[in-house]
């Protein structure tokens, strides 16, 4: 997709192609479409994060809970979005042990009570035992940090997903 394409598009396509970039979170896409034209792809995730830092901590919060447990309930059920799914499974999390995800579940069980929000990281950039290192890791941090840290993980999986939208086109390849 070139610079001219992502100009033109309408909102609803804007939406059909970038609608995921921020896991079920299409508001943040339909609003970052406001600030055409943009120069260059990079402008797209950077009106995409500087949407993000503006919101209120409430807000940065509702944007981690939009995202599916690793290796949890949607991803047993087959209700995962096709983002995640493929993420998931690029890190492992779909061929683990019985035991592996007893020990995951557990895990993300005891991050969210804590923080009230779900344990976010880049799964794509990471294997299913970094994953398990990271979370033991991080149950231990404040919840101040912990919201900075998934966030900061959001950007990330933002980024890898604008890539591959331009390595493969649209994940909706009928809709462009
Ligand atoms: N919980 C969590 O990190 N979920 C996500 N991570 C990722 O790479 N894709 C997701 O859906």
């Amino acid at each position: 997709m070139d610079l001219e394409t992502l100009n033109s598009m309408n909102y609803e396509k804007f939406l059909d192609v970038f609608g995921n970039i921020i896991e079920k979170c299409p508001v943040i896409t339909a609003a970052v479409w406001s600030r055409r034209p943009f120069s260059s792809f990079c402008e797209v995730e950077g009106e995409v994060y500087d949407f993000i830092e503006s919101l209120p901590v409430s807000g940065k919060e509702g944007i981690l809970r939009c995202h599916p447990d690793l290796a949890g309930r949607e991803l047993s059920s087959g209700t995962l979005t096709m983002e995640s799914q493929e993420e998931q499974r690029q890190a492992g999390l779909t061929s683990l042990s019985p035991e592996q995800r007893e020990r995951l579940t557990l895990l993300n069980t005891q991050y969210k009570q804590k923080f009230g929000f779900p344990f976010v990281i880049a799964a794509k950039m990471s294997d299913k035992d970094k994953i398990m290192e990271e979370l033991t890791a991080r149950l231990q941090n404040d919840p101040s940090v912990e919201l900075l840290k998934g966030i900061a993980e959001v950007k990330k999986i933002c980024h890898l997903r604008v890539q591959d939208i331009l390595r493969k086109g649209s994940p909706f390849p009928t809709k462009l």
